[in-house]
């Protein structure tokens, strides 16, 4: 049984065969740009919830723990996401405010990952977010929050047919 599941997984594709090429040379300066152009191109693919990513937080002890998001927005304040502030991701980041995302799309064989600091955005930006959910009856939820990642990294990463896949990363000081 082992065996056959061993030998299943090591059977099945990593990667489409036709894949994009990316050069970084060619990356804009800004990372939220690039981002951009690529969640357009994981669209125009058909890749599903092109906007979903993994969010991972820490933990009592540095233990980590990750779930899958929405991103909400991308502005001069970071990269938004809304929870509860009552969920275990809300309570971990309470305690230790920073995260990482990743994003991935695999019919173009691409992941993002970003990581920095997260700060709480305000009551009212959070109530906004939480009336425009698409399941609202208009009830408000003080605990609904909306949170900004603020980088300070983010890889782009490309896979190759070849295995000569590109990272392009951009380190962003964090500020004072
Ligand atoms: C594709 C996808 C998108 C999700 N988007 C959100 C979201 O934007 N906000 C949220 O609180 N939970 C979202 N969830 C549920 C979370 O993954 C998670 O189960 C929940 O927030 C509780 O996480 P926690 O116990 O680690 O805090 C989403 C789940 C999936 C599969």
């Amino acid at each position: 049984m082992s065996e056959t599941f061993r030998s299943m997984l090591r059977s099945l594709p990593d990667f489409p065969a036709d894949l994009p090429v990316f050069d970084p040379a060619s990356a804009p300066e800004d990372p939220a740009e690039l981002f951009r152009v690529w969640l357009d191109e994981a669209l125009a693919a058909g890749v599903p919830q092109p906007h979903s990513f993994s969010l991972a937080t820490v933990g009592a002890e540095g233990m980590p723990s990750s779930r899958m998001l929405i991103l909400k927005n991308l502005d001069a304040e970071g990269w938004h996401f809304a929870s509860s502030r009552l969920s275990r991701k809300g309570r971990e980041l309470t305690e230790h405010p920073v995260a990482a995302m990743n994003f991935f799309w695999s019919a173009l064989g691409r992941q993002v990952r970003v990581v920095g600091p997260v700060v709480e955005l305000s009551a009212d930006a959070s109530a906004a977010d939480w009336s425009e959910r698409p399941s609202t009856d208009g009830t408000p939820n003080p605990t609904w929050q909306l949170y900004a990642l603020r980088p300070v990294e983010v890889e782009f990463w490309q896979a190759d047919p070849g295995r000569k896949h590109v990272r392009h990363r951009y380190l962003i000081p964090a500020e004072g």
